[in-house]
């Protein structure tokens, strides 16, 4: 028998995930979606249903008009039944409680989301990314030898992988630092995290600067750096990965995401020569994938890589993330001192939020970025 049971979730989570309602998924999922849903409260029906029956391929379920107002029966509970009368007003909940079903013709809050593009790295055995640069940025870096041979190592691995894993400190230093972050962090805690996070990304910024050749601080003017976003990202285990929302294939909006992994089990996958390895988490080391705004910016020398997370069976992965975004209203075009002759823009010059507004839901469903590009026959 199926058991209801109403949960609220601050974010856009599937209900599969269970009680956890912390943290929740990357703000990339909570992207254009309807803002009322993210207070949203809707049934989770206990009940095992196969990843069809919970998004049938034919099925409308991403579509909610901006004027839906779902009228629905809903089991009375206690706490119902007693909530003061300025609660009812302030949060009428049938109207605001939506069913995830299999056979309801009811419209659902899910953004557009092509099945194919879900799990395009399926969810079963993956191999291990065994090849993934881990660049130590913990040496001298003010000495020429040093600073040349690190610039060189993340240059080249962001031009062959999109991503690179780096040291920032020494270790044993590192685990102290950092291991209170996680699993999940105190604010006083999460805002000293983020402190030093800002230096390691000023850091790489300047490094990769001066890998391109662009003029130095050249990152620090327009606002191009200007942003950086913490998100907690907490993936508790599914009985079948396969009906759980990790994160689909995307490549990052941004410059690039520092990103900090908890937990034994290899989740993060990432697309190389058509598979979809997955990378191991070192909890001494940081991911740092490329985004597609350094795509863009580096006329295409720096590539930005798609990757997607998968949930396990078994054990729960939280990882942090901090993104470093443009702000914006930042111009972002090919640098002009990689622009030449011999070297056309391959990009078109566009303004941050324009393309951020729509990129994820783009990419999500399986858009490809040619708009974004110039081709030379143009
Ligand atoms: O949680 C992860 O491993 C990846 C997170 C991610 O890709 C993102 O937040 O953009
Ligand atoms: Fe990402």
């Amino acid at each position: 028998m199926r058991q209801r049971e109403a949960l609220n979730f601050r974010t856009p989570q599937h209900p599969s995930l269970g009680s956890i309602n912390w943290g929740g998924a990357s703000p990339l999922l909570a992207r254009n979606i309807p803002k009322e849903s993210l207070e949203q409260k809707y049934l989770r029906i206990n009940s095992i249903r196969t990843r069809d029956e919970i998004f049938p391929a034919n099925d409308d379920f991403n579509y909610l008009p901006q004027t839906y107002t779902p009228k629905y029966e809903v089991p009375r509970t206690p706490s119902r039944r007693h909530k003061g009368i300025l609660l009812k007003f302030l949060f009428p909940e049938e109207e605001n409680i939506i069913t995830l079903g299999s056979n309801s013709k009811r419209k659902r809050w899910f953004p557009r989301w092509d099945p194919k593009n879900r799990w395009p790295q399926g969810t079963g055995v993956v191999p291990r990314y065994d090849n993934i640069p881990l660049i130590d940025l913990g040496g001298d870096l003010i000495s020429n030898c040093d600073r040349v041979k690190v610039i060189h190592q993340i240059v080249k691995a962001s031009q062959e992988h999109g991503f690179f894993q780096c040291w920032a400190e020494k270790p044993s230093q590192y685990r102290k630092t950092y291991n209170s972050v996680l699993p999940r962090p105190s604010l006083e805690v999460a805002g000293k995290y983020s402190v030093q996070v800002r230096k390691l990304s000023l850091l790489l910024l300047d490094l990769i600067c001066e890998g391109l050749g662009l003029e130095s601080g050249y990152f620090n003017g327009n606002g191009l750096s200007q942003v950086q976003l913490m998100s907690i990202n907490h993936y508790p285990p599914s009985s079948d990965p396969s009906l759980t929302l990790g994160l689909p294939k995307h490549s990052d909006v941004n410059l690039f995401t520092i990103l900090l992994q908890a937990g034994e089990v290899p989740r993060l996958q990432v697309l190389e020569d058509g598979k979809w390895p997955a990378v191991d988490p070192l909890p001494t080391a940081f991911v740092i994938p490329i985004g597609y705004v350094f795509q863009v910016i580096s006329n295409g020398k720096l590539k930005s890589v798609d990757h997607g997370v998968v949930t396990n069976s078994k054990v729960a992965r939280t990882t942090v993330g901090n993104c470093i975004f443009p702000s914006s209203d930042s111009r972002i075009e090919p640098a002009k001192a990689l622009v030449d002759k011999c070297h056309p823009p391959l990009y078109k010059s566009f303004i941050f939020k324009d393309f951020s507004d729509t990129y994820i839901s783009e990419i999500i469903n399986g858009i490809t970025t040619e708009r974004y590009k110039i081709h030379l026959s143009e």
